[in-house]
């Protein structure tokens, strides 16, 4: 998996190259300068035909330095520069001031002036805005400095119109996503190295547009503890080709508790889901009051009849199943909250989403009897029901950066409740007891609106169970389910319902090689 850096991260990256006197830093902004540049005509080639014109706006950390140097680097292929610069030209960090310096011999520096900028991005002269005001120091909102240059860039850039912004949107929270007040939209974002957890949580996206990552030559090789992963696609670890002549048994047995008459199709959903994604068998443990109903429905299937937690405690016996999936259309009564007990006391490998969750925040103690095998699925609303001091910190506008971000919230719930917690979104993030921590990502080129639609949320907690069932360790399970999840929905498209998510896999299978 892709490493996701925060900027704390990728200082010490940087730090640690030059102490090893591997770079300096005004190597290192000469080729972020140049990675910008390269980067923009690769996503717009027509900029390469003739000189065109662009406005620079550079501000008072070395982000601006990275400004000059892609102004300077412009103007020498005879583009027409206009350059702002908030901030004084002598309060410039050391390369940042040489950039400045240099680019000063070649033309004009204009002192910040939000109107006028504002008014020449209106004014659509510029084949490309090059926003290097604030990068990975931007700590609190930019409103206030750039709120009408905020304002123009968001009309330019629906209108079509070239925005870059190097390293981050200014305005934008690095470590968080979250906006600190006023961002600068861009249609592209060059970052440096490494992409940042920022431009893949919260609302990164939105003002990111997309995302190039230039090469400044930093070793490529030292891995970042503590990074959070960006969630790709699942290797062969989840094929079953490793495994040719072995049986059902060996691949698992999931059992997925459903709820009583007219409520079953969600847990029918997850279990559909787990058989999909390879469980070797999969069980339906209805009340003796929907067997009917859900023997009308189920084929490969197979239904048992559980009542209550004596019932779920006597099936478990047999230690071949392998993983338990709770909550989908399950109910949140007092049979429920008896076999949500029995399952835990188990041990087993467990799935608790919608109505599991909904229960565990019933109770005095939500985390009490969690374990590391449990994978907890909320959405946004269920999060804070479990843990609302968590959500109410993410709810809360930031008045600084950097802000606390969804990972936060899913480690700090994670170790709380000594679970693998999948926080559900676009930007879905993950997290271990351990500390690990993923996005994973349905945005920018993997984007799949339409997954948000009914039983799309007990789809995935069954592609979770299903692996788990297979012994994939919480963890990876959560995180390769997202990915093939969203992956179905990809090849579906629009107008997708959740019925369609379990049957796309075997393609998705197929393109995988696995
Ligand atoms: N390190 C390297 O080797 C390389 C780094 N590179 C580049 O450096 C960038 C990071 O540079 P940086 O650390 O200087 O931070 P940067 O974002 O320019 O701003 C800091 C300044 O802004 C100020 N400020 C912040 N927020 C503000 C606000 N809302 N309103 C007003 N002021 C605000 C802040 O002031 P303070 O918060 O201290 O009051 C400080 O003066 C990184 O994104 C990348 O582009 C590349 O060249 C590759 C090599
Ligand atoms: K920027």
């Amino acid at each position: 998996m892709a490493e996701l850096l925060t900027s704390a991260q990728m200082r010490a990256i940087e730090a640690d190259a030059m102490a090893r006197g591997d770079a300096d830093g005004a190597t290192l902004m000469e080729r972020a300068g140049e990675g910008v540049v390269a980067a923009a005509l690769a996503e717009w080639p027509d900029l390469e035909a003739g000189p065109k014109a662009a406005l620079v706006l550079c501000g008072p950390g070395n982000n601006g330095g990275d400004g000059f140097v892609v102004a300077r680097l412009l103007a020498e292929r005879g583009w027409r520069i206009e350059l702002f610069l908030f901030g004084a030209p002598d309060r410039l960090p050391p390369d940042a001031r040489r950039n400045h310096d240099s680019w000063a011999s070649m033309g004009r520096v204009r002192p910040w002036d939000d109107e006028t900028v504002a008014g020449l991005v209106s004014s659509g002269d510029a084949d490309l805005a090059v926003d290097a005001l604030f990068g990975s120091g931007c700590s609190r909102g930019i409103g206030a400095i750039a709120g009408q240059t905020a304002a123009a860039l968001d009309v330019f850039r629906a209108a079509g119109g070239r925005t870059l912004a190097v390293d981050m949107p200014s305005g934008l929270c690095t470590d968080s996503g979250r906006d600190l007040g006023g961002v600068l939209p861009a249609a592209l974002t060059v970052t440096f190295h490494r992409a940042r957890i920022g431009q893949f949580t919260a609302e990164g996206s939105a003002f990111c547009g997309r995302i190039a990552i230039a090469d400044i030559g930093l070793d490529q090789d030292v891995a970042c503890p503590g990074a959070v992963a960006l969630v790709e696609a699942p290797g062969r670890v989840i094929g079953k080709a490793a495994a040719i002549g072995g049986h059902k048994y060996s691949h698992g047995h999931a059992l997925v508790l459903a709820g009583g008459p007219g409520r079953t199709g969600a847990a029918r959903l997850a279990a559909r889901g787990a058989l999909r994604v390879g469980a070797g068998l999969v069980t339906l443990a209805a009340p003796g009051a929907a067997q009917l109903e859900c023997a009308c429905h189920l084929t490969a299937v197979m239904l048992r009849a559980v009542d209550g937690p004596e019932d779920l405690t006597a099936l478990l016996d047999d230690p071949r199943f392998s993983a338990l999936c709770l909550g989908p259309g399950m109910g949140t009564g007092p049979r429920e909250a008896a076999l949500l007990a029995a399952a835990l006391a188990s041990g087993r490998p467990a799935v608790l989403d919608a109505d599991a969750l909904r229960l565990l925040a019933k109770t005095a103690e939500p985390v009490a009897g969690l374990h590391g095998h449990c994978v907890l699925t909320p959405h946004g609303g269920e999060f804070a029901r479990l843990f609302p001091d968590l959500a109410e910190r993410l709810a809360a506008h930031p008045a600084r950066g950097p802000a606390f971000s969804r990972i936060e919230a899913v480690r700090a719930a994670s170790a709380r409740s000594g679970a693998v917690v999948l926080l559900k979104g676009a930007d879905t993030a993950i997290a271990a007891p351990d500390g690990r921590a993923a996005i994973h990502a349905a945005l920018y080129d993997r984007a799949a609106p339409w997954l948000a639609t009914a039983g799309s949320g007990d789809v995935l907690a069954g592609l979770v169970t299903g692996l788990l069932a297979r012994g994939r360790p919480a963890f990876e399970a959560a995180a390769e389910a997202a990915w093939l999840h969203a992956d179905a929905a990809r090849r579906v498209g629009p107008g997708l319902i959740a019925e369609d998510l379990p049957d796309a896999l075997p393609a998705v299978f197929r393109a995988l090689d696995l």
